[in-house]
């Protein structure tokens, strides 16, 4: 197997099956081995992979990220690494989910924000039977029981409808580089990303989408959503949901936060959901100096009202 990557194209997919002599689901075991050294793992040590094959048939993988110095709650889990990558890449559905190790409550609550999660087959390497998942959380509480059936799962198409506040947006930034036009131009082409990752968040539980856009010191810009979940506190965050697109986006050199320059959030003005503080928070902690900005916006339904 070569090295590791976050996103397996299908064609590659498809000659890696027949160089091996293997099908698409016996792969995964393997590509779940050698996706475990990738989680950024300091405090645990506990290196989880998670492989999903979209419905594309491209294959993605994510892994755990912890965050020394920051309540456990920050850490991403290597299923909501995988669900971020697949949504990021706009597969609409996951056909199968292979794990190192049992996914934790968290995760498995997680999972329920894909229309038909129940029926996902689930394999937990090394061995080689899948089950569902709907044998890993039965009578599962889920997006049914809070939302009415049209609105949009995680995976599905959103669009919020979000637009810039047209004044005094900018509620401050910090960072070492604030004032120069250079600067002015980076936080400009920041927030259409970050606005662009705020239209496509899956926060229907509050109504409080968010988007964050990260710059690194090569021009490179990530975009992460924020997305919920209907039991509340597995939702991810959108610095988490940008730095698994910075992580997954790296190639082959390795992400390092230190190459992190700007950043930006938007969200809704009067969101009952704020992410500014926690963003700050995180962002503060493992790239202190990456400047940080959040503008604020509006839906456009409730403009007219
Ligand atoms: O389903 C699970 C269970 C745990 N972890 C991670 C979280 C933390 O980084 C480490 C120890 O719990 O493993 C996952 O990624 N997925
Ligand atoms: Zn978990």
């Amino acid at each position: 197997m070569e090295k590791p990557s976050f996103k397996i194209e299908a064609s590659d997919a498809k000659s890696m099956g027949q160089s091996t002599g293997l099908t698409l689901t016996q792969l995964l075991p393997t590509i779940v081995k050698s996706a475990q050294p990738l989680a950024r793992v300091p405090i645990s040590k506990f290196h989880v992979a998670a492989v999903g094959v979209g419905i594309s048939g491209r294959i993605f993988v994510g892994v755990n990220v912890e965050f020394p110095g920051l309540p456990f709650h920050h850490t991403i889990h290597a299923e909501q690494f995988l669900l971020t990558n697949l949504f990021q890449n706009k597969e609409t559905q996951l056909q199968y989910l292979a794990v190192s190790a049992a996914p934790c409550g968290h995760c498995r609550q997680f999972l329920q924000e894909i229309r038909g999660a129940s029926d996902i087959p689930l394999l937990i390497t090394p061995e080689s039977e899948f089950t569902s998942l709907s044998k890993f959380l039965s009578h599962p509480f889920g997006p049914h029981d809070l939302l009415p059936k049209h609105v949009p799962l995680l995976l599905e198409p959103h669009n919020n409808d979000l637009s810039f506040l047209d004044t005094g947006s900018n509620t401050g930034s910090n960072g070492y580089n604030n004032n120069d036009n250079t600067n002015q131009s980076s936080i400009s082409k920041l927030k259409v990303a970050a606005l662009e990752a705020a239209n496509e968040s899956h926060a229907p539980y509050s109504e409080s989408p968010s988007g964050v856009a990260l710059l690194d010191s090569r021009g490179n810009v990530y975009k992460g959503s924020y997305m919920e979940s209907a039991a509340y506190n597995p939702s991810l965050g959108p610095v988490q949901a940008a730095i698994v697109g910075f992580i997954a986006g790296a190639g082959d050199n390795a992400a390092e936060y230190g190459e992190l320059v700007e950043a930006v959030l938007v969200e809704k003005d009067d969101a009952v959901v704020k992410q500014e503080s926690t963003a700050r928070l995180l962002l503060s902690s493992i790239a202190p100096q990456c400047g940080f900005n959040t503008f604020l916006c509006i839906s456009n339904n409730k403009k007219s009202n």
